[in-house]
């Protein structure tokens, strides 16, 4: 037990379950200490040790731009080759999220592989239990199948060596608790979007992690649902700008660490508004981690911009997805539509994730596509949310 944490006692446990021959006696049946959960005794021999993190001390070239074609154009509209073997598939709510059971993402046909791609492009975000034939070369495998794999710059990469295009996610001993770094609202982000080629379909892994209760839950956010939140005049403003999207806050870190920075950082201007190649619909493309500026307006203007952005995609519940890990699940995300937030809190237990993405399309915008919203609502029916509140007549506190 690491110095600190308190042992549940059968002492307070009692308070919580009944004898049930003596019913007024109250007797231990589970040990349970409310937002407390046993630390895990780390192993001499670490199961993972090959995946655990490193820091090369090498330098790279800067990217070049790659082909990309977006699989999930060739998958089916209703995913069935996907969906054919899946056992329950359940979303978490309208805007983005879905779980999907009895799917085996480490034996895919190419079809399904399609659908998931699809899948991933129209929810944001699917999740798979217990995922244990998928190791990292499966994950690898996969995640060539979608695109270029991306190698990070900064971030750690496996200790075995030919892993360097994995992204290595690991909280332990002496790990600093990274609320210390980052403000909540800057961990909301989307991965490299300094890029010219952003990454499209990411999927991470986690191989260990705290105990059920334990914390370390991730968040999405929808970026369809953000731009479908605006009002239809500042969704015709951002529509003309573009965000600037920078490397160097990140690899000023990484050098500020000690740490070796492998390749350039890059600054990048995108549209602010895209397309998505696959579902057509328009979403926001702002990164409250790597958005440095609005360009080509005034910088109190700029600033307030990327405040309501930050705001947007930080605090709108009905636009998240959050996630509860048991080891070995794995989260898929289409990094062009989503931001995403760890959540910490969960010290001293140890936490551990391996992260595989692919770069994608350039991003574009086509004024003529369609809203999330729009595009349901024209094909199914489904009612659009009233912005402007003249539909409001009561609401209760
Ligand atoms: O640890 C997490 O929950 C998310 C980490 C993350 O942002 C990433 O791997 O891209
Ligand atoms: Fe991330």
């Amino acid at each position: 037990m690491a110095p600190g944490l308190v042992e549940p006692t059968a002492q307070f446990a009692d308070l919580h379950s009944v004898d049930t021959k003596s019913p007024l006696k109250l007797k231990a049946s589970v040990n349970y200490v409310p937002g407390r959960n046993f630390v895990e005794k780390h192993d001499e021999t670490y199961k993972y040790e090959d995946l655990r993190p490193r820091f090369p001390d090498l330098h790279w070239p800067a990217l070049e731009e790659v082909p990309y074609n977006d699989k999930g154009l060739l998958g089916d509209p209703e995913f069935k080759h996907l969906l054919s073997s899946a056992t329950d598939v359940f979303d978490y709510n309208p805007k983005i999220g879905t779980e999907v059971h009895g799917v085996d993402l480490a034996n895919l046909t190419d079809a399904q592989k399609n659908d998931l791609a699809r899948l991933v492009s129209t929810r944001g975000v699917v999740f798979f239990r217990n995922q244990t034939n998928f190791d990292i070369d499966a994950q690898r495998e996969l995640g060539k199948y979608f695109g270029t794999l991306h190698s990070h710059a900064t971030t750690a990469c496996p200790r075995r060596p030919g892993l360097e295009d994995v992204h290595v996610v690991y909280t332990g001993e002496g790990s600093p608790d990274l609320r210390a770094l980052f403000t909540p609202t800057f961990l909301w982000h989307s991965d490299v979007t300094y890029e010219v080629q952003p990454p499209s379909y990411t999927s991470l892994k986690v191989l260990t992690g705290p105990p059920r209760g334990g914390g370390g839950d991730t968040l999405w956010s929808s970026q369809y649902a953000a731009y479908d939140q605006l009002s239809a005049p500042m969704q015709k403003y951002l529509e003309g700008l573009t965000a600037i999207h920078s490397a160097d806050l990140q690899a000023q870190g990484s050098r500020d660490l000690g740490r070796p920075v492998r390749r350039d950082p890059v600054t990048t201007e995108h549209p602010l508004i895209r397309t998505h190649p696959v579902t057509g619909w328009k979403s926001l493309f702002f990164n409250p981690g790597f958005v440095t500026k609005i360009v080509g307006i005034p910088k109190t203007e700029s600033d307030h911009i990327i405040s309501l952005l930050n705001e947007i995609v930080a605090t709108s519940p009905e636009n998240h997805a959050r996630f509860q890990w048991n080891k070995d699940d794995v989260a898929f995300w289409d990094n062009r539509v989503t931001n995403h937030s760890a959540s910490y809190g969960f010290a001293p237990h140890r936490r551990h994730a391996v992260r595989v993405c692919c770069q994608a399309e350039r991003p574009y915008l086509d004024p003529n596509s369609k809203s999330q919203e729009d595009d349901l609502s024209e094909r199914y029916g489904i009612p659009k949310a009233n912005k402007d509140g003249s539909g409001i007549v009561n609401y209760n506190d």
